[in-house]
């Protein structure tokens, strides 16, 4: 039987509304699935590891990387520039593996226009409301205050792509929002494996259906 092609699960959301925290639970849900580390030119936070969470670039190097067409998508989010390596994606495609991207919606825009925009399950996060949303970024305790203010203000523009998305979800229950998020990863993923062997049922179906006619 032909193997299914990988999923390209692209998960954005306005900063803090879950994504990272959501994204860590999939990857131990399911070994199948990979985490594409993007490259940005933001400072690490503490505990960020270089090739784990983010490749830490200087400018310099993030503009060469670019310029030698190694990113996929590449947008410039909060003052900094981020992108998804093209290196794993095709590679994982092929290989029936799934990669995880935690993008913004400039990237999820890209990477959906682009010729790999076919494998593409997109999924947006809302937080439940923007007072739990600024509470959630305090908490996360990463960031300073001037840089919170700068997402919270970001955030009702990042808010109105959500219509872009295959699928939305509003992550007030944590645990109800990553069981959300199996359900469809698991029924994309049933659709795809079934492509190939539902063609095949249709040629014969058609095939019987001709040799009934001659009857
Ligand atoms: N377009 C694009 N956006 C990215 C990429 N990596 C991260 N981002 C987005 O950049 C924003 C800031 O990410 P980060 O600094 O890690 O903050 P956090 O999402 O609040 O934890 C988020 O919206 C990420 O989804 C990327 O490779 N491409
Ligand atoms: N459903 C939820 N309920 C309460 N807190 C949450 C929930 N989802 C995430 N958080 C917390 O909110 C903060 C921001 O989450 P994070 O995953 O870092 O967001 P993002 O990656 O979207 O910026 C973290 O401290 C995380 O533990």
């Amino acid at each position: 039987m032909t193997q299914r092609r990988g999923l390209l699960i692209i998960i954005s959301s306005p900063s803090g509304a879950g994504k990272s925290t959501l994204s860590r639970r999939l990857l131990d849900w399911d070994g199948n699935i990979r985490f594409s580390v993007s490259a940005t030119t933001r400072a690490p936070r503490p505990g960020e590891e270089h090739g784990l969470h983010y490749f830490f670039h200087s400018h310099e190097d993030f503009q060469r990387l670019v310029d030698e067409g190694q990113m996929l998508e590449h947008a410039t989010v909060f003052g900094n520039s981020y992108g998804s390596p093209r290196g794993p994606v095709e590679e994982a495609i092929n290989a029936g593996r799934d990669l995880l991207f935690d993008i913004d919606w400039q990237g999820g825009q890209q990477i959906r226009a682009s010729a790999l925009g076919k494998h593409v399950l997109s999924i947006f996060i809302l937080p439940p409301s923007m007072k739990e949303l600024e509470r959630r970024l305090v908490s996360r305790a990463q960031d300073a205050p001037d840089v919170i203010a700068k997402r919270m203000a970001q955030s009702r523009d990042e808010i109105s792509h959500w219509p872009e998305y295959d699928y939305v979800l509003v992550n007030d229950n944590l645990d109800e929002t990553e069981d959300r998020l199996r359900t469809i990863i698991s029924a994309e993923r049933l659709r795809l494996s079934q492509q190939p062997g539902v063609v095949e049922v249709v040629r014969r179906l058609n095939a019987e259906y001709e040799e009934e006619g001659k009857t």
